[in-house]
């Protein structure tokens, strides 16, 4: 029999982690940005959390492989459980996390869409992201070139040949072209600030491993994460309606996940891929959210940068558990908003572990701990 002309055309290897991971979109609106994702996102599950009235109706494009949830859903699953997850916020997409049955995650905002690099090539963010975790990080020794493992680079002279195996990958966090992640005060002081390559070329071609002891201004609007290994810390926390606080969402599981991740030896990336963040969100609404967080941030950082885990905690919900215990006691001084926060951590770690068939004496996961 006569080859037909698609037996004759090249096999293409199938999208990476196909199977192994699921995309979490919060959202309030309808989902149209997906279009431009579709060649990306096409082969790969959604896992979509809709925020706000339940009675609304939310258009999914044609042609995705998709669950959906709204706050109905959420009440349903979790019972009283359904407190520790957030309304009214983006951090409603810590429940994706949690129902997701995947190793890997990679969530977005309905307002994200392909960005190009500076040849004008579309940038297949989940694809980096993916590399970003299967490839090793470099916590406790910062190598210069950035990521050794990326194609074309390596070890810098003077590093130490035992620290090149490097350690597992936990986080990808990618950043963004055009809308800047901003606090609503610089929002308001920069109303037109937009980080295009034709004006202040701000991106740059590298990826890195954030350094152990570092904390950073985790953003998560663009990030991927091994769930295996980190998933019970990245808890969007109390946010939104009902709150006294709002857009810390990504800051607060961005200071948990850093101090677990350097306790238990796991790397965390930034840099590549970007993505177009194209709508700014309004800055007084937002400094309305945002203003106890500014001035909590203060003593906030100083807490997780002194903070010691002990040796025996040696999976993520072990880490976390202690964590909720430390926040009480320490962040819980400042406002009785903190102590709730610590009873949603702990709700959160038991939802995990409900859902996920796991216990804090049983991970998946557990590390070393040096
Ligand atoms: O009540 C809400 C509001 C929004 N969402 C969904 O959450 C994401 C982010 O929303 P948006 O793009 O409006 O806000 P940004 O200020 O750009 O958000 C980024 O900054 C952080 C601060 O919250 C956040 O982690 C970042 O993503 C969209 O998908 C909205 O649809 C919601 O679910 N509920
Ligand atoms: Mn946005």
């Amino acid at each position: 029999m006569a080859p037909t002309t698609q037996s004759l055309l090249p096999k293409r290897p199938p999208p990476l982690l196909k199977d192994e991971l699921d995309i979490v979109i919060p959202t309030i609106r309808n989902l149209d940005f997906l279009e431009m994702w579709r060649p990306y996102f096409e082969p790969y599950h959604l896992i979509i959390i809709q925020d706000g009235d339940p009675s609304k109706t939310i258009r999914v494009l044609q042609g995705f492989d998709y669950e959906f949830y709204n706050r109905n859903d959420i009440n349903r699953i979790l019972g009283p459980k359904a407190s520790c997850i957030s309304y009214k916020d983006g951090a409603c997409r810590s429940f994706g996390f949690l129902i997701s049955k995947k190793k890997y995650i990679f969530t977005i905002d309905h307002d994200c869409f392909v960005a190009k690099d500076p040849t004008g090539t579309e940038i297949n963010a989940l694809e980096q992201h993916i590399e970003n975790l299967l490839k090793p990080s470099t916590p406790f020794y910062f190598n210069t070139l950035y990521d050794p493992y990326r194609k074309g680079a390596d070890f810098v002279r003077g590093y130490p040949f035992s620290l090149r195996e490097g350690t597992p990958t936990a986080i990808s966090h990618g950043l963004w072209l055009n809308i800047p992640h901003y606090d609503a005060p610089t929002q308001l002081a920069k109303p037109r600030e937009r980080n295009t390559r034709q004006a202040t070329t701000l991106y740059v071609d590298a990826v890195m491993t954030v350094p152990k002891g570092a904390l950073f201004p985790m953003c998560g609007m663009n990030l991927a994460f091994d769930r295996e290994l980190i998933g019970p810390a990245m808890y969007y926390g109390l946010m939104g309606e009902g709150q006294p606080i709002g857009r810390y969402d990504d800051m607060w599981p961005g200071w948990c996940i850093k101090v677990i991740c350097d306790h238990l030896g796991w790397g965390v990336k930034t840099g590549l891929p970007y993505i177009w963040h194209s709508k700014a969100s309004n800055p007084f609404s937002n400094l309305t959210k945002e203003y106890k967080g500014i001035l909590w941030q203060e003593d906030m950082i100083p807490f997780f940068q002194s903070l010691k885990l002990p040796k025996d905690c040696n999976t993520s919900q072990k880490c976390y558990i202690e964590l909720s215990k430390l926040v009480r006691a320490r962040l819980g001084k400042i406002d009785p908003y903190f102590i709730r926060l610590a009873d949603a951590m702990v709700t959160w770690i038991e939802a995990w572990d409900e859902l996920n068939n796991t216990s804090g004496t049983a991970s998946t996961a557990p590390a070393k701990v040096k």
